[in-house]
């Protein structure tokens, strides 16, 4: 199933319905139906699964899930003057898109999905990065999630695939490389969106891996790696003194030298952290 829709261009559907894009809603649309088909097909087989799409806006990448085959659709979006144009998209698909009107960061979607569910976003970066942390460090992994399919600004994703050493590596490399797969799939230029933002834009997708690469708990891990990162210069002795009274001791346990410095941490060796820190709190 590959195509367009038979709904009108999103041009005249964002000026049927004066969408003209809020700032404070960080809106940036993407208006060319080849591009958001593109990006549907990078969240996955879509016809196996329930898509949770965060923030679709006048509805671009709704109708390229749609299109593509999405077994299901349930879109979360708080801009009121969106919905009409969404249920116009509803109409076109019967029973398989569902809208709720609402912020992400207060919504609990999960009990309109049935697995095996994929998240596919574009949203405002600040909304973005705080979703994906949530998304990454629930107590219990597997999530409710398969994959991620997310829309960042370019300087957000690279920090997100980040090697250790680089000066992108930080919190979010770690985080999500710890419990997923994540790599760049497509960059896209300030001129793809209406209205242009500043800086280019990635598409990072992510993958539940089964388990966690290295066992460590994930609120622990969050800690250490914030703490770290926080005053990334200076040597882990004195940026993690709060952690604990001992750290040094702690950091020589998990084959980390005190005078290191956060960026030269592998991943394998913060989650060595992690453990003696949670052990040495027992
Ligand atoms: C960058 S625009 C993208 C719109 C559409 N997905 C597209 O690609 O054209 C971000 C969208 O997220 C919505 N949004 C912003 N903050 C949100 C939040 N906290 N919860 C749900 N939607 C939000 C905005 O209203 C806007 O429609």
């Amino acid at each position: 199933m590959s195509g367009i829709d038979d709904l009108p261009p999103l041009r005249d559907v964002i000026a049927a319905h004066d969408l003209r894009a809020r700032k404070s809603l960080g809106q940036n649309f993407l208006l060319d139906l080849n591009l958001t088909a593109r990006i549907a097909r990078a969240a996955g087989p879509l016809p196996e699964l329930d898509i949770l799409e965060i923030g679709p806006g006048p509805g671009g990448l709704t109708r390229g899930l749609l299109a593509e085959g999405a077994r299901r659709v349930l879109a979360i979006e708080k801009d009121r003057r969106c919905i009409p144009a969404l249920e116009e998209i509803a109409a076109a698909y019967p029973g398989r898109l569902s809208i709720i009107e609402g912020d992400a960061l207060e919504v609990d979607p999960l009990e309109h999905l049935t697995p095996p569910v994929a998240v596919a976003a574009n949203l405002p970066y600040n909304v973005g990065t705080e979703l994906l942390v949530r998304w990454l460090t629930p107590q219990a992994w597997p999530p409710f999630w398969q994959s991620l399919t997310l829309m960042f600004q370019k300087e957000v994703a690279e920090r997100i695939v980040a090697a250790p050493g680089s000066k992108t590596y930080g919190r979010l490399a770690i985080l999500a490389q710890w419990r997923a797969e994540a790599r760049i799939v497509m960059t896209l230029s300030p001129g793809a969106f209406t209205p242009p933002p500043k800086v280019s834009s990635a598409v990072v997708h992510l993958t539940a891996l089964p388990e966690p690469r290295f066992p460590a708990d994930p609120k622990i891990l969050e800690e250490v790696v914030a703490r770290a990162f926080n005053q990334r210069r200076k040597m882990l002795r004195a940026s993690l003194k709060g952690l604990h009274p001992d750290i040094e001791t702690l950091l020589e346990e998990a084959g980390i030298a005190p005078t290191d410095r956060a960026e030269q941490i592998s991943l394998e060796a913060f989650c060595a952290l992690a453990r003696s820190v949670q052990a040495a709190r027992q």
